[in-house]
This record gives structure tokens, C-alpha cells and sequence, in this order.
């Protein structure tokens, strides 16, 4: 398992937002956490990836206790984090914006990557990624003109120049076409398949979910009321009745 959450817990106030929440991540799947609205869903995710810290439990990746690293410290250890809006630079061309992210992993300096042959490594590098995501013919276009499932595809992209072995992805679907959800779909099963990488997706379209993961962990009100594979989930009482007044439509 690449990643175990054991008992995070955290309130506000009166309320507890995650209530001892536990699951594990195998490695190179694709692991959906959903829930209706306020289930605790982005507050775990922030638990996790250190945007706040615990009132108590711990998050292990791979084996090693990450709970309150910093998210920093978490990227250069492999998770990688996408966020429900793009941190896309949407004046600069689509290679620049992962040649940036390639730069801040290295920690090359200003002065240092002007030299010509660092500048054409990570001009390859950010040639390579973009391949990946199928976003080569359009390295030179301006990041902000992308289509919608383009512009998350580039987020991906600049995930990637991290080098992660685990993504975790907010919401990637949000807001999106048909269309733009299905280029996004097949590249989050592309992480999976030919990169070898773990995915943990926050998500609402449901019917993708069922589509997408290997395995789903569905919260209400800040617990873990399931943990299993899609098809058990579907046929789950204690999800079907939580999901009673949402859109449960799968
Ligand atoms: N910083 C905060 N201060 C106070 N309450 C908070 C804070 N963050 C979240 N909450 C509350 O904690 C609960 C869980 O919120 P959270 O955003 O984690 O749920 P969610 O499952 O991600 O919801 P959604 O699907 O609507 O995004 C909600 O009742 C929310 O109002």
C-alpha cells in the first residue's frame, strides 16, 4: 500500500470535519473519494497533503509517516497535488509553464538555466511531458486559449515535471464538457497504466468514478461510511441512502 491513512481526524469548532477517517492506496491504482457536499472530502485532502494539520491520526507514503510534513517536503517525496482550479500561468505558452515547474524541481537558479545547455534539457524534458499528455502540437500556444480539458491536461503536465509516484487530484472533472471529461478521464487512466502512477481523485461525477477507479472510499459527515471496490459500492446500502437526496446516479 503506498498510501494509509490511519485515524485522521480534524474539527472546526463544534464540528468534525474528518471523524478517524482510514483507508489505504495500492500502489499504481486509481483510488476516488466521494461523498455529498461537506462529507470532509477537501478537508482530508488538505490533511493529507499538509495544507492543515491533524488533531490526530497519521498518513503514511510508502511506508514512511508524512502527517504534517509540509507540502513542499511532500513534492520532493513524490505526492503531487492538482488543485480544482488550474495553477496554470495562462499568459505564458503552454512548454514554458512546464518548463517552470521542471526548473522549480531542480532548484535551478535564473542565471543558471539561461546557460544554453540547461535550457535545452529542460526544454526536452518539458518536449517529453507534453507528449505524454498529448499536448505537443500545442507547446507554443498560450496557456490561458487551451480548451478546458486542455488547460487540466497542461495542470497534469506540470503535476508531472514534479516526478510524483502519487497524484492527488481535486475535483479534476469540474465544470468540464462531455468531452473535455473524457480526454481527462483517459489521461488520468493513462497515469495509471503507462507511467505506473497512483492517482487519488476527489470527485462528483459519480458515473465516472464508477468508471474510472480501481477502488472507492465514500464519506458522510467527516467518516468513512465505505471502502471497496465499484461494484460493491454500487450495491452498498449505507451509500445508496447517503447519496438518497444527491445524485447518486450510477
Ligand atoms: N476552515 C474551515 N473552517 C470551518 N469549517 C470548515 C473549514 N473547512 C471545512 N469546514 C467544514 O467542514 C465540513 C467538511 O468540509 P469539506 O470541504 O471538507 O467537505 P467536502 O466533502 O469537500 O465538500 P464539497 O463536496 O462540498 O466540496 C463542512 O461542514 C465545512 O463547512
Amino acid at each position: 500500500m503506498i498510501l494509509k491513512v490511519e485515524g485522521l481526524s480534524k474539527s472546526f469548532g463544534g464540528l468534525k470535519a474528518v471523524n478517524d477517517a482510514r483507508f489505504a492506496v495500492a500502489e499504481a491504482s486509481i483510488h476516488s473519494i466521494i461523498g455529498p457536499n461537506g462529507a470532509g472530502k477537501t478537508t482530508l485532502f488538505n490533511l493529507i497533503t499538509g495544507a492543515i494539520p491533524p488533531d490526530s491520526g497519521t498518513a503514511t507514503f510508502d511506508n514512511v509517516d508524512i502527517t504534517r510534513w509540509t507540502p513542499d517536503r511532500l513534492a520532493r517525496a513524490g505526492l503531487a497535488r492538482t488543485f480544482q482550479r488550474t495553477s496554470i500561468f495562462k499568459e505564458l505558452p503552454v512548454d514554458e509553464n512546464v518548463a517552470l515547474a521542471i526548473r522549480a524541481r531542480e532548484g535551478i537558479s535564473r542565471a543558471v538555466w539561461q546557460s544554453r545547455g540547461d535550457a535545452q534539457m529542460v526544454a526536452a524534458e518539458a518536449r517529453d511531458i507534453l507528449a505524454r499528455v498529448g499536448l505537443d502540437s500545442r507547446a507554443n500556444a498560450k496557456a490561458g486559449d487551451l480548451a478546458h480539458g486542455f488547460q487540466r491536461a497542461l495542470d497534469i503536465a506540470i503535476g508531472l515535471a514534479l516526478k510524483p509516484r502519487l497524484i492527488l487530484m481535486d475535483e479534476p472533472l469540474a465544470g468540464m464538457s462531455r468531452g473535455d471529461r473524457e480526454t481527462v478521464a483517459s489521461l488520468i487512466t493513462m497515469l495509471r497504466d503507462t507511467l505506473g502512477l497512483t492517482v487519488v481523485v476527489v470527485e462528483h461525477d459519480v458515473g465516472m468514478v464508477m468508471r474510472l477507479s480501481d477502488r472507492i472510499t465514500v464519506m458522510q459527515h467527516g467518516a468513512v461510511i465505505a471502502d471497496a471496490p465499484p461494484d460493491e459500492i454500487r450495491d452498498n446500502a449505507a451509500v445508496r441512502s447517503a447519496y438518497l437526496h444527491g445524485s447518486f446516479a450510477a
